[in-house]
């Protein structure tokens, strides 16, 4: 496949580990091995550090505007080999084509974006109280960048960290997960087109905690920006303690998606099916609890349903397939796990047979009516086509019940009434709000979630202050007059 390489990428050199270890990656949809990548131990991950610290000095000083070029060349190495990304992500990832094709767009957009952003770093000056000083603020790269990034978004979550790093004038190092090193590793052929060759851009595979742990005790590295489970957050958070770290944590959600009564039922459908089945459910922002005022109760269930039924499900490689493959059999089994929990505890369960599903790695979309607060599927993230649905009557104790999980990442809510969505807005404890759309992500959106869903925002304006540093600077004994 094009673009498709089985080496890691260190110092600006293709590498394999020397005792020649790999982990194989296979296709979700249909179990083929695709290839292998090294996995590389802790030395050779002590060796990509090293690669990014002695890069960093050079890349920091490098004048803006290159530094922008640079991201820019990468953007449209990207865009000019959108369909090799894309199927290689629907290989490896399953994700529908044209979703894949989605989040190389996505991804690229980073890149534009911050090159832009690079040069709006600004410092500020501040008024002296003494008029014998000047004082102000220097904006500077906080040095090395480890990011850890996940297989379901295989390249938007490596751009969205990086862009920002390399434009503030940071160097990085990525390990990229098991399941997808593919896209990261075309990410950094594409890189080594654009020019960052001499380490300022590293794709390290190899086991995940071996990176943690090298990465998290290194004081040359400066910030460590990850995307992931809580529980693996967590974690990282403890680990980065020591050397006391920049962190960045992208994190679980259990996203609620409430449709009040003031709105037309096929449209509140309509992005309801969009909101839950995005990723074949894999999303962090997925609708993950369906929220519908009881007088549109029974109307909007039926509807969704039958448009849930219509899903084809298969290999995402096939353009008429809407959902593709989970990425493992244990999360074909975790789906299953929350569907009995529900069955068992009276909730309805709506939907085709799993039977009917194309391999054992696909779980056919399913509904959960009636879900209560007891049953799993309330407080855990399904990250699967599992759509949970129940009727609500009044809009306080919808806030609550929305707000009643340790998650805040995105909530959707559909009305048109003003004074209502003020008050959803107010009452939601989440980082993101879609009020009457679900299409909420884009570079310029300030992406990121409060309580467990995490640290620190990716994307916008703010997204590159993760990556800086504030040098507040004080000139005594000027003269005067
Ligand atoms: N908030 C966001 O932007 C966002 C985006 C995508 C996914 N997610 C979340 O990610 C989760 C799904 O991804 P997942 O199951 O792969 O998560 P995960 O936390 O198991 O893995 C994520 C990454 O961390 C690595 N990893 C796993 N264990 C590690 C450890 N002990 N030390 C260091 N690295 C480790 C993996 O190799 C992978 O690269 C969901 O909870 C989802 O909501 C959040
Ligand atoms: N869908 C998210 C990634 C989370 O899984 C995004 O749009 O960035």
């Amino acid at each position: 496949m094009e673009l498709m390489h089985e080496q890691a990428y260190v110092g600006g050199r293709w590498i394999v580990a020397d005792d020649r270890s790999t982990t194989a990656v296979d296709d979700p949809a249909t179990g083929e091995t695709l290839g292998q990548v090294p996995a590389l131990s802790a030395t050779y991950m002590d060796g990509a550090i090293d690669a990014a610290h002695a890069a960093f000095d050079a890349w920091r000083q490098r004048p803006v505007l290159e530094r922008a070029d640079v991201l820019l060349t990468w953007y449209q190495g990207m865009t000019a080999h959108r369909e090799a990304l894309a199927r290689l992500m629907t290989h490896e990832q399953g994700k529908p084509i044209a979703e894949a094709r989605g989040e190389v767009d996505y991804a690229a957009s980073f890149l534009r974006w911050f090159a832009e952003e690079a040069r709006r770093t600004t410092g500020a000056t501040i008024p002296p109280e003494d008029p014998t000083v000047a004082i102000g603020t220097l904006r500077e790269p906080v040095g090395v960048a480890a990011v850890i990034t996940p297989w379901n978004f295989p390249l938007a979550m490596i751009t969205r960290k990086v862009g920002a790093a390399l434009a503030a004038g940071c160097t990085t190092l990525v390990n990229p997960a098991n399941e997808t090193p593919f896209s990261a590793l075309a990410l950094a052929a594409l890189a080594a087109e654009a020019g960052l060759d001499r380490g300022e851009f590293n794709v390290v595979t190899g086991p995940g905690r071996t990176f943690a742990e090298r990465v998290c005790a290194d004081a040359r590295v400066r910030a460590l920006s990850f995307t992931g489970s809580t529980e693996v957050g967590k974690s990282l958070i403890r680990q980065s303690a020591d050397t006391v770290k920049c962190t960045a944590m992208e994190l679980g959600g259990n996203a609620p998606l409430i449709v009040c009564d003031d709105v037309d039922v096929e449209t509140a459908v309509d992005t309801a099916i969009a909101a839950k089945f995005q990723t074949s459910g894999q999303d962090c922002i997925a609708a993950n609890r369906i929220f519908v005022h009881r007088a549109l109760y029974d109307d909007f269930l039926d509807r969704f349903v039958e448009r849930m039924n219509a899903l084809a499900v298969g290999n995402g490689l096939d353009e008429a397939n809407a959902i593709g493959p989970l990425i493992h059999e244990g999360a074909v089994d975790k789906a299953q796990g929350l569907v009995d929990d529900a069955r068992q505890q009276g909730a309805r369960i709506l939907g085709r047979d799993q039977a009917e599903a194309p391999g054992p790695r696909f779980f056919m979309p399913t509904v959960v009516a009636d879900f209560t607060p007891g049953m799993r599927v309330f407080s855990e993230e399904a990250f699967a086509p599992v759509a949970p649905i129940c009727a609500f009557d009044d809009d306080d104790a919808v806030i609550a019940a929305a707000n009643d999980t340790v998650f805040g990442l995105a909530a959707y809510v559909l009305t048109h009434a003003d004074a209502r969505i003020r008050r959803f807005l107010r009452g939601l404890d989440y980082g993101m709000v879609g009020v009457n759309t679900m299409d909420i992500t884009g570079p310029h959106v300030p992406f990121g979630g409060v309580k467990q869903s995490g640290l620190g925002r990716e994307g916008a304006h703010v997204g590159i202050e993760e990556y800086l540093e504030t040098k507040y600077y004080c000139i005594g004994g000027l003269p005067q007059g």
